[in-house]
């Protein structure tokens, strides 16, 4: 199986402080780590191998069942290191799986017989949650239990259950997870693997960064847990590597697990670009998706701007939304995904979507994490704010590790004439090529 050379970024830190590494030694620690991870993808040909000893029997014989087999690269790369106890940044693309990898770590770790909550997962959104919790139990099969505290109405009771009974396992929204600790609900002490998904989004968030600095060393100590994170995008990578040991976030020895360092944006995905005017765009939009007949795809919709909301305005997702439904002729179920839905409306949206053809409309709250496999376009009906959501956003297609072949994954960018710079920005900073399409074909302009 081919290799790509992973970056151990834990060598760019001094091993003790104060001392520096000299470019010889940086390279002889890399050239190291190359001739250890060559080592380990000759002998590991499955996920079994790669994993024996470490993770129960009987969690191996789910994850084969359900289909994960062969280790995929980001895999073979970093459980070596996740087995061993490191401390670990996972650094990869979008559908590399490294769901799986920090969830075999926390298997690994935990005791199945012990009643108390012994690993977290923080997660960024509810759907998010809700895809990790279902991973984990399909993985778990009612050895242990792995408990959602995600945000909405449930919270109360499950207060008294987790007081009752603590889960082996919880996986949290950041707000949910705190409210719980500080009510006291249940304690982080005997917590011994702690994974932060899709780190540099909530560190993004100044509303959550300041519970989850608590999180990472008021409620447990680094010395006495794993600590994991991981996302497709760690901007100053290097940086937060060395805020980890500082703010004691991880342990002194963290390894930062980079795969494809050069490469964010993963090679399989094609990218094109229509140039229309804002007034065109739903019309090219339904010409498109006639065109492209996609087994089903993702629209992604600018969020709504608080003076829209303070002037009355619906959402643009309700309006491509409505606009799809009346003249959209597909098979494909139209759905809807906005942050203003309730809870109720958004975990039933989230799980249709599931098993069948949809056209989903969303704001970028679909773009980090979201797993639909069947997803074969990405539409961008307004532009992402950044390089960074661009990736996320375009990584929602492409998730089949081993089938990618089988399946067209387009991501299609509508854009203005003003909007092209922009466009040209993101991909210079991730290093893909966008094609310019010809403007489909439209049965009926706007008037
Ligand atoms: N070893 C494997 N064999 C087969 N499928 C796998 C394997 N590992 C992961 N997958 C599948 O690959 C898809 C992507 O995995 P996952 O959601 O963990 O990606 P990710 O790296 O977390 O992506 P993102 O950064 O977008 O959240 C999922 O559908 C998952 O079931």
């Amino acid at each position: 199986m081919a290799v790509a050379a992973a970056f151990l970024s834990s060598s760019l830190l001094p091993t003790t402080p104060g001392s520096h590494l000299t470019p010889f030694t940086l390279r002889s620690r890399l050239r190291l780590f190359t001739r250890r991870a060559v080592v380990v993808n000759a002998a590991a040909a499955t996920l079994r191998e790669v994993c024996s000893g470490r993770v129960p029997d009987h969690v191996l014989q789910r994850a084969e069942e359900i289909g994960y087999v062969v280790p995929t690269e980001m895999q073979e790369q970093s459980l070596p290191l996740l087995l061993s106890g490191q401390d670990c940044i996972l650094h990869a693309q979008t559908g590399s799986g490294k769901t799986l990898a920090y969830l075999l770590s926390i298997f690994s770790t935990i005791d199945f017989s012990r009643s108390s909550v012994q690993a977290l997962v923080v997660v960024p959104t509810r759907e998010l949650g809700m895809q990790v919790t279902k991973v984990a139990r399909l993985l778990a099969a009612k050895a242990c239990t792995v408990m959602a505290l995600l945000d909405g109405g449930t919270l109360k009771r499950q207060k008294s259950w987790v007081k009752a009974e603590p889960p082996a396992i919880i996986v949290a929204t950041v707000a949910s997870l705190c409210q719980m600790v500080e009510r006291r609900a249940f304690s982080l002490q005997s917590m011994r693997v702690l994974v932060i998904d899709e780190v540099d989004f909530i560190f993004g968030s100044s509303k959550q960064v300041s519970s989850l600095r608590k999180i990472l060393t008021s409620y447990s100590a680094a010395s006495s847990r794993q600590t994991i994170f991981a996302s497709a995008s760690i901007p100053q990578h290097n940086r937060f590597l060395h805020d980890c040991v500082q703010h004691k976030w991880t342990k002194g020895d963290v390894v930062h697990v980079h795969v494809h360092p050069v490469q964010p944006m993963p090679s399989h995905l094609c990218h094109k670009y229509v140039i229309c005017t804002k007034k065109e765009r739903m019309h090219v939009l339904l010409s498109l998706l006639e065109r492209d007949a996609p087994k089903s795809a993702i629209i992604f919709v600018a969020g709504q701007s608080e003076r829209s909301k303070k002037a009355g305005n619906p959402p643009s997702t309700m309006v491509v939304s409505d606009f799809l439904r009346n003249e959209y002729k597909g098979s494909l179920d139209v759905m809807l995904l906005e942050e203003d839905m309730n809870f109720n409306a958004r975990a039933a949206s989230f799980s249709e979507v599931k098993g069948r053809g949809f056209l989903l409309v969303s704001t970028d709250i679909a773009s980090r994490g979201f797993d639909l496999p069947q997803t074969s376009h990405v539409y961008n009906l307004d532009l992402p704010k950044t390089a960074t959501d661009y990736l996320h956003r375009a990584g929602r297609t492409g998730r089949q590790p081993f089938s990618r072949l089988e399946l067209e994954c387009c991501v299609t960018t509508l854009i203005t004439e003003e909007e092209h710079f922009v466009l040209r920005r993101f991909q210079n900073e991730l290093k893909f090529h966008t094609q310019e399409e010809e403007l489909p074909l439209m049965n009926c302009f706007p008037g």
